[in-house]
């Protein structure tokens, strides 16, 4: 599943380069997001990229020290960014807890939604209304088992933010407990969201999201992109799908 997504995302940067110059993508932590990450690194097509015009940002990103393994952004660096010529400049990590805002996840995450403004307006600005955020070519997510997706839990109120781009949360039931996440408002403004989902224990997860309506009790349900979503699942997170929904 892996080596398939980073093939069709080869082919959306080098399709986002050739209509538009750059490419930009957001980065999702988990493992089948750090599958895709190592498998684009041994893509066929790879070369056929321009890393130096591929923009990177995060969906979320456990609140920890810079360098910690378990940061989304330290997995990222071991499975891919270091492997490919991206220009340092326009790779975007979200803060950590040793950085200028100490401890203090709000103001981490308003930091990084101002950053996300800065770069929608030197890009020429979002549509009048429209989240301040670069244009997402591509924004990819993990499905957790809890129909999750970034750091956005089920009843946790950070999926109800619709004011803000991005959100301190505090008390996630996946460990970390505080992370910073981009809120479904800064989700639902990419072009495409891609959602990433193997095993069968995101079956349940994969059925329920598309079968859910509300999005607090069904974070996965809000998930959409603004000209295509696409479910990428292997056979065992498709099984509780209804046979016509699998492909
Ligand atoms: O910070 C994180 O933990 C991720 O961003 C999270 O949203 C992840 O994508 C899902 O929990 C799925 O994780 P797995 O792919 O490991 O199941």
């Amino acid at each position: 599943m892996a080596r398939a997504t980073a093939a069709g995302l080869v082919t959306a940067v080098v399709e986002a380069q050739a209509a538009r110059g750059d490419a930009r993508l957001v980065l999702t932590g988990g493992r089948n997001g750090n599958a895709l990450l190592a498998a684009l690194t041994r893509a066929p097509g790879r070369d056929g990229v321009d890393w130096s015009r591929v923009e990177l940002w995060w969906g979320d990103e456990r609140f920890l020290p810079d360098g910690d393994p378990d940061r989304n952004h330290t997995q990222a660096r071991e499975a891919f960014l270091d492997a490919v010529p991206l220009d340092p400049a326009r790779v975007h990590p979200m803060p950590a807890s040793d950085g200028p805002h100490g401890d203090d996840a709000a103001a981490a995450a308003a930091a990084y939604a101002a950053e996300l403004a800065a770069a929608a307006d030197a890009a020429g600005g979002g549509e009048g209304g429209a989240p301040r955020v670069p244009v997402f070519d591509v924004l990819l997510l993990g499905l957790g088992p809890d129909t999750h997706v970034a750091s956005l839990f089920p009843g946790h109120p950070a999926v109800r933010e619709e004011a803000r781009t991005v959100t301190g949360v505090l008390e996630a039931p996946k460990p970390p407990p505080t992370r910073i996440s981009l809120t479904l408002p800064a989700i639902r403004s990419a072009r495409e969201v891609w959602l990433l989902a193997a095993g069968e224990d995101k079956a349940e997860a994969a059925a329920g999201a598309l079968a859910a309506q509300d999005p607090f009790e069904t974070p996965a349900a809000g998930a959409r992109g603004r000209e295509r979503t696409l479910w990428i699942l292997d056979e065992a997170a498709a099984a509780r799908l209804p046979a016509a929904a699998r492909g």
